[in-house]
């Protein structure tokens, strides 16, 4: 049976933090875990005074996970200053969102270009794309951050690999995480795990704006920003409070999430946010054991909408088994197996935008 993530953060959570008193997951000690073809990495991050007392945790979840059946496990330790905890962000019980921004687009300190990924439809892949995207921008020598602000499904921890709470050194600026030369921060990590988040429009406006303009991005040359599906307060908010330079809508070839897409084009298009292509996810199928190809979805229905609108499809990105296992391992298709067609069509894009001035 293949090891997943899960399972190790389960088998995980069995052990107690001897300073805290929790599970080392819930703790926040767990960091960069990675499974991959049953080999796990992860870091435990603890505090410099305290590393003694983890050394039988460290060895204890060592054992753990080689008891799932994992081939090699390597956990590391590394002692950091204990971190304050970062600003409340409204899905925690506070109820005053932030000050909103006052005027109109304003330029995040230090970063170059944002650029929203975007689709008319939850579930076509556009954190998959993001993801992937981020990765192979990064691998290309480009400095990129990645901002997770799908409220209704925060999946870029879990798809580049990251779990812990993110530090605040003084309780104001929050510092983001990095895995796969991607800086990263994700509503997700803002918010209790399994905790059910009703968002609503003032506290989402409020957390995006936190999270554009307290997190300590550095100086970057992109932004990428995995936005909710759909054409919500989210989206209004970026393109209203942050100078957004481009956006990329992401669709399956069904006329159904196309005509979802369509209205996210429409938006974009009001918002003036120049549209710099489309993407055509789960394109073919592509079998892992025989390598047929069929066309689950249709196919080509992209590049046509494309054609009518008069801007760039970006790529075909087929539908494979190994996108999925890869992002579910947390360490995306272009990480984890860089020359396969399935990470080649993710690398194109990312060049492309490079040679066009776009990343
Ligand atoms: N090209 C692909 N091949 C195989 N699986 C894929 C592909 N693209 C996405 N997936 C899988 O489909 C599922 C949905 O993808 P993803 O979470 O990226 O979609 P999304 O559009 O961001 O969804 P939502 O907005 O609802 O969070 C995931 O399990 C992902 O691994």
């Amino acid at each position: 049976m293949t090891l997943t993530r899960d399972a190790v953060l389960t088998a995980l959570k069995d052990l107690r933090d001897p300073v805290g008193g929790d599970d080392i997951v819930s703790a926040g000690i767990v960091r960069a875990l990675t499974v991959e073809d049953g080999a796990v990495r992860f870091v435990l991050e603890v505090a410099p005074d305290k590393a003694q007392a983890y050394g039988p945790v460290r060895d204890a979840a060592e054992a753990a996970v080689k008891a799932l059946g994992a081939t090699s496990v390597s956990a590391v330790m590394t002692a950091h200053s204990a971190p304050k905890p970062p600003p409340d962000l409204k899905g925690s019980g506070h109820s005053h969102p932030p000050k909103p921004l006052q005027g109109g687009p304003e330029k995040v300190p230090g970063v170059d270009r944002i650029i929203a990924i975007a689709s008319g439809k939850g579930g076509v892949g556009k954190s998959t794309v993001s993801s992937n995207l981020a990765c192979a921008l990064a691998a290309e020598g480009r400095r990129v951050g990645l901002l997770d602000a799908d409220v209704y499904g925060p999946s870029q921890p879990r798809m580049l690999g990251v779990t812990g709470r993110p530090a605040s050194p003084d309780g104001k600026t929050i510092l983001p995480m990095r895995n796969f030369g991607v800086t990263m921060m994700s509503i997700g990590l803002m918010t209790n795990e399994g905790q059910a988040v009703v968002w609503r429009g003032p506290m989402l406006m409020g957390a995006l704006q936190q999270m554009l303009m307290q997190v300590q991005w550095g100086a970057l040359d992109v932004l990428l920003v995995d936005l909710p599906p759909g054409t919500g307060d989210v989206q209004m908010t970026l393109a209203q409070k942050a100078q957004v330079d481009g956006a990329i809508v992401v669709s399956t070839p069904q006329d159904v999430a196309l005509l979802d897409a369509r209205k996210g084009i429409d938006m974009f298009n009001q918002m003036k946010v120049p549209i710099l292509g489309l993407i055509e996810n789960m394109s073919t199928h592509i079998c892992s054991n025989c390598g047929h190809e069929e066309h689950i979805f249709g196919h080509g229905g992209v590049a046509a909408e494309a054609a009518k609108l008069g801007v760039p499809l970006l790529a075909e990105v087929p539908l494979h088994l190994d996108i999925r296992m890869a992002s579910d391992g947390g360490a995306p298709i272009v990480v984890s197996k860089p020359d396969s067609p399935q990470a080649t069509a993710f690398r194109d894009i990312a060049r492309r935008m490079i040679a066009e001035g776009q990343a």
